[in-house]
């Protein structure tokens, strides 16, 4: 249960980030939903208030590539519920004509989210700890000649998330840094024919089943520096990345 605990999750107003939205609030947490389309946003948020009680839920518009937004998200979500417990750095497009701005949403948009959430997390600034997940995909991990921009920002996702984990500032500070990297998901997100082939062949995870391991994720206190690889058969923490020291301390000088 996460009955205490109060979640962020960017992009909420649809898609991945609501329907875990609704397993958080269903183990008891209080949540903060957030999105950059307020008519998509404000439906979820009255939903989700009739379910589960304006109590326990929270809303305020973001655009995850607008820095002062962004804190007010954070500021805003500290101001109603006292704390913050758990961040999805979630928001995201997928193919999309302007390459520029997939970088600035789903790469730089979960650098800023990761940087100013840990400014409400971290157990020096008198935070409560916790867990930031960021969303990246299965196409961070592979090269996916379909899209190398959004395969690019997701790479990004990866790498700063491993790599933030084992920084000073995170190390000591109470927050787990995590990468989630799920193959396709049954959003609106995939429905392009030039996806059709690929998930014809490797399948679709169900969001309330994604739900449930960013769920596990959640609850595993072990996990800072993971990455979460999720398919629609099975789901495991890729734990085969080199560390630079590993890297350095094995290679022989000829
Ligand atoms: N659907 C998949 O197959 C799949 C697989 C792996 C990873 N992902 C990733 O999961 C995340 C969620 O995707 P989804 O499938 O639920 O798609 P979706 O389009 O249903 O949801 C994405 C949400 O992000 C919001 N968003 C977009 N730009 C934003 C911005 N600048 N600021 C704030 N919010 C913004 C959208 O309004 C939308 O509500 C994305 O990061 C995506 O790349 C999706
Ligand atoms: C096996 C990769 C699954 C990635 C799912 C993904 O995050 C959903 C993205 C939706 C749109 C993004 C655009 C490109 C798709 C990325 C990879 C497809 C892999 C196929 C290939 O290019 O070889």
């Amino acid at each position: 249960m996460l009955t205490g605990k109060v979640a962020v999750i960017t992009g909420s107003g649809q898609g991945i980030g609501k329907t875990c939205a609704e397993t958080f609030l269903n183990n008891g947490a209080k949540v903060c939903l957030s999105d950059v389309v307020v008519d998509r946003l404000q439906a979820t948020y009255e939903e989700f208030k009739l379910q589960y009680g304006a109590e326990n839920v929270h809303q305020i518009p973001c655009d995850v590539t607008d820095k002062t937004q962004v804190e007010d998200l954070f500021k805003g979500t500290v101001d109603t519920f006292g704390a913050i417990d758990i961040v999805f750095n979630n928001a995201g497009v997928g193919i999309h004509e302007d390459w520029e701005s997939v970088i600035q949403i789903n790469q730089i948009g979960v650098i800023r989210c990761t940087y100013l959430a840990l400014e409400y997390m971290k157990k020096s600034s008198k935070g409560p700890g916790g867990i930031i997940i960021n969303m990246a995909s299965f196409a961070g991990l592979c090269s996916s000649p379909l899209d190398p921009i959004y395969a690019s920002s997701k790479f990004g996702v990866v790498g700063f998330t491993l790599s933030h984990a084992l920084h000073a500032d995170v190390v000591d500070s109470g927050v787990r840094m995590v990468a989630l990297c799920p193959t396709f998901v049954d959003t609106t997100m995939i429905d392009d024919d030039n996806m059709k082939y690929f998930i014809e062949k490797i399948g679709v995870i169900k969001k309330e089943k994604l739900a449930e391991v960013v769920l596990e994720m959640v609850k595993d206190e072990t996990n800072n520096g993971k990455c979460m690889v999720v398919t629609a058969q099975f789901h495991y923490y890729k734990d085969d990345f080199p560390k630079v020291e590993d890297v350095f301390l094995s290679t022989k000088q000829s």
